[in-house]
C-alpha cells in the first residue's frame, strides 16, 4: 500500500468483503497482487451477519429445540424453555467465530512479507473514475487506486410498495436480531426460501403465531409442484398457518398491534391481529449510488451489472477492468455462487482461469423441517426447455437408515434424460442428511453420467443414499422393492414435449379451503 496524502494503490481493488469479496481478494493474494478490501459495515456481508451464517445458527438451535420438544421417542425433556436474548447471544457467538476467522486471515496477509498482501479499509465506496474509487468513513474520504476493480457489494432486501419498514415492528431478515423476544404473533409476507425458512425456524422454537403470507398457492414458486406442496405441508404441521392466494392490502399500525388486511383471490379478505411483520420477498442489487454511472455502465432493469461468463462488466464500449460479482450479478443469489465467481474474477485479473462454472451442477440447501436440497433441472425449467424426462420419487420410508433414525419424512426426486444414456438431470431431496449428499449428485451431473454409474457403485449399508442408488434402480426397473407393491412411495414417470405441463389438484383445494 503506498500512501501520498490519504491516496492508496493497489493492483486489485475488492468492494465488500461477502463471500464472493473475501473470496476474491484471498484467490488474487495467491497470484502476488496488493489487494484491499473496502466495507462499509460488516466484515462477512449477508455470508455471516443478516444472512447465511446468522440464520443458519438459528435455523439449528431451533431445530435442537425442536428434537428436544418431542414426546413420541421414548424420551421426554422437562421444564423446556428458551430465552430469544439467549439464543441471539448464541448466534452473534457463531457469526464472532467466523468474522475473528477472516480477520485473521486478512491480518496474516496485511504483512508485506507476504507476496500478496491485503489491507482492509473501512468505509462506503463510490467509483470517482474509472481507476478511482472514493471512500466515506464517517466523513473521513479517502482515494484509492486500483488497477483493477471487483464489484461484491451484495444485495438488499425488496421494499414492499406502501409499506414502511421501522426495525422494530415492521421489519425485514435484516432486523431478526433486533428483536428483543420472539414475537407472540408473526406475520412472514412472501414464502419465497427467506421466508418458509423463518416460518420453520419461529415454529421451531413454539413460542410464536406465525401466519405466512402466499401470494400464490405455491410457496417457493420455483419448485415444482410437489416440492412445493411437501414444503408447504410441513409447515402447517409445524403449527405455520400459511395463507395461499393472499394479497396484503395493508397494514395498520396500533400501540399494541398491528392490524393486517389479507385478500384473498376467492373473493373474500380477512383482519388479523400480528406484532411484527416481516417483509421477505427477494432481494435487490447493491448497484445504486456506487457511481457505476462514471463508468460507462448500465445496470439491467433489475438493477443487476451485465458481465461476461469471466465476471467482466461491459460497457458502452466493450470489456472494461473491472469485474463484478455475486449477487449484484444475474445467477442465483447463493453463497457458493458468490464465492465462485470471486475466485474466477482473480484468475481472470491474473489471466489464470483454472475453471469455468458449470451452472447446471449448482445445489441450494433449503433450511425447512425437514432439509431441503436441490441440484441441477427441475421439471418446470425442462419443460419450458422442452426437454424430455424420466422421472423417479422414492420416499425415505422405504430407507432403511431413514427407518432406524425414526425420520422416514422425506424422499429423493430424480430426472433422467428421456433417451438411452439416461444422464442425471437434477435432483431434489428431502429429509434427514439431504443437505450433506446433494454434492454427490452435483459431481453426477458435472460429469455427465447417467444412471448405469450410480448402478455399478456400492452403496453402504445402511445409509440414507441408498434411496438414491434404489431410485435409478427402479428407473431401469430392477429396484428391490417395486412401484407396482408400493405406488405412493416408489413413482417412475416420463415426460416428452407435447405433453400437458405437470399439475396437481391443489389450486382447487386451496380454493374450497380459503373460501371456508
Ligand atoms: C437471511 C438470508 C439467508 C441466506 N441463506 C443462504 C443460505 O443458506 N445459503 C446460500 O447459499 N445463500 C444464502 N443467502 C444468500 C447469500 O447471503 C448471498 O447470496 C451472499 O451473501 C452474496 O454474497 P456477496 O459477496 O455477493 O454479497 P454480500 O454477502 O451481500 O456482501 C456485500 C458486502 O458489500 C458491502 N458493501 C455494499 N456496498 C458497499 C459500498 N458501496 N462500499 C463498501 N462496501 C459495500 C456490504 O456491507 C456487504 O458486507 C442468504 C441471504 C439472506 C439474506
Ligand atoms: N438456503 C438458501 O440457499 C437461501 C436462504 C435464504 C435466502 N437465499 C437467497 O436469498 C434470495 C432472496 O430470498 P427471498 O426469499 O427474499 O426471495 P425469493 O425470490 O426466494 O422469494 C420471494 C417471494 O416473495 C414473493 N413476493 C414477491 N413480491 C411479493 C409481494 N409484493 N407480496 C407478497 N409476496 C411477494 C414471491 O412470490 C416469492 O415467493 C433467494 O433468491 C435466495 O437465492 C438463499
Amino acid at each position: 500500500m503506498t500512501n501520498a496524502t490519504d491516496q492508496y494503490s493497489f493492483d486489485v481493488v475488492v468492494i465488500g468483503s461477502g463471500p464472493g469479496g473475501f473470496a476474491a481478494a484471498n484467490r488474487a493474494t495467491d497470484f502476488g497482487k496488493k489487494v484491499c478490501i473496502i466495507e462499509k459495515s460488516h466484515i462477512g456481508g449477508a455470508g455471516v451477519i443478516n444472512g447465511v451464517l446468522t440464520s443458519k445458527t438459528m435455523y439449528e438451535l431451533s431445530m435442537d429445540y425442536s428434537v428436544a420438544a418431542r414426546v413420541d421417542r421414548g424420551y421426554r425433556a422437562s421444564a423446556l424453555s428458551v430465552d430469544y436474548n439467549l439464543v441471539r447471544n448464541t448466534v452473534l457467538e457463531a457469526a464472532r467465530e467466523k468474522q475473528y476467522q477472516m480477520r485473521s486471515q486478512i491480518e496474516t496477509f496485511a504483512n508485506v512479507s507476504h507476496k500478496g498482501t491485503i489491507s482492509l479499509i473501512t468505509g462506503y465506496a463510490k467509483f470517482k473514475d474509472a481507476h478511482t474509487v472514493e471512500v466515506d468513513d464517517q466523513g473521513k474520504m479517502l482515494t484509492i487506486h486500483g488497477d483493477y476493480f471487483i464489484i461484491a457489494t451484495g444485495a438488499h432486501p425488496r421494499r414492499l410498495p406502501g409499506v414502511k419498514t421501522d426495525g422494530k415492528r415492521i421489519i425485514t431478515s435484516d432486523n431478526i436480531l433486533s428483536l428483543s423476544k420472539f414475537p407472540g404473533r408473526l406475520l412472514i409476507i412472501g414464502s419465497g426460501i427467506i421466508g418458509c425458512e423463518f416460518a420453520t425456524i419461529f415454529s421451531n422454537f413454539n413460542q410464536t403465531q406465525v401466519h405466512l403470507l402466499d401470494r400464490s398457492n405455491r410457496v417457493l414458486p420455483y419448485e415444482d409442484d410437489d416440492v412445493s406442496e411437501f414444503v408447504s405441508d410441513n409447515l402447517e404441521k409445524n403449527g405455520v398457518i400459511v395463507h395461499h392466494t393472499a394479497q396484503l392490502r395493508c397494514i395498520r399500525e396500533h400501540p399494541g398491534h398491528l392490524e393486517v388486511v389479507l385478500d384473498y383471490d376467492a373473493g373474500n379478505s380477512r383482519v388479523i391481529e400480528v406484532d411484527v411483520a416481516l417483509i421477505a420477498i427477494g432481494r435487490e442489487p447493491n448497484t445504486q449510488n456506487i457511481g457505476l454511472e462514471t463508468l460507462g455502465v448500465t445496470p439491467d432493469k433489475r438493477g443487476l451489472i451485465p458481465v461476461d461468463e469471466n465476471g467482466c462488466v461491459e460497457n458502452n464500449h466493450g470489456h472494461t477492468h473491472i469485474y463484478a460479482i455475486g449477487d449484484v450479478t444475474a445467477q442465483a443469489q447463493l453463497y457458493s455462487v458468490a464465492e465462485f465467481q470471486g475466485r474466477l474474477a482473480a484468475e481472470a485479473i491474473a489471466k489464470s482461469i483454472c475453471y469455468l462454472p458449470d451452472y447446471s451442477n449448482m445445489s441450494t440447501l433449503m433450511f425447512f423441517k425437514p432439509e431441503v436440497a436441490a441440484v441441477g433441472a427441475n421439471e418446470k425449467t425442462l419443460q419450458e426447455k422442452n426437454i424430455g424426462y424420466r422421472a423417479v420419487f422414492y420416499s425415505n420410508i422405504l430407507v432403511n437408515r431413514a427407518i432406524a433414525m425414526r425420520n422416514t419424512h422425506g424422499f429423493v426426486k430424480i430426472l433422467v434424460s428421456n433417451d438411452d444414456e439416461q444422464r442425471i438431470l437434477g435432483m431434489r431431496a428431502s429429509g434427514p442428511q439431504a443437505s450433506a449428499y446433494i454434492v454427490a449428485v452435483a459431481h453426477l451431473i458435472n460429469q455427465g453420467n447417467s444412471l448405469s454409474e450410480v448402478l455399478r457403485v456400492f452403496y453402504p449399508h445402511p445409509s440414507i443414499t441408498e434411496g438414491i442408488q434404489e431410485s435409478m434402480r427402479a428407473l431401469a426397473s430392477k429396484s428391490i422393492f417395486k412401484p407396482v407393491a408400493f405406488p405412493k412411495h416408489i413413482k417412475v414417470s416420463e415426460w416428452k414435449p407435447g405433453d400437458p405441463k405437470t399439475q396437481t389438484p391443489r389450486d382447487e383445494k386451496i380454493r374450497k379451503s380459503q373460501k371456508k
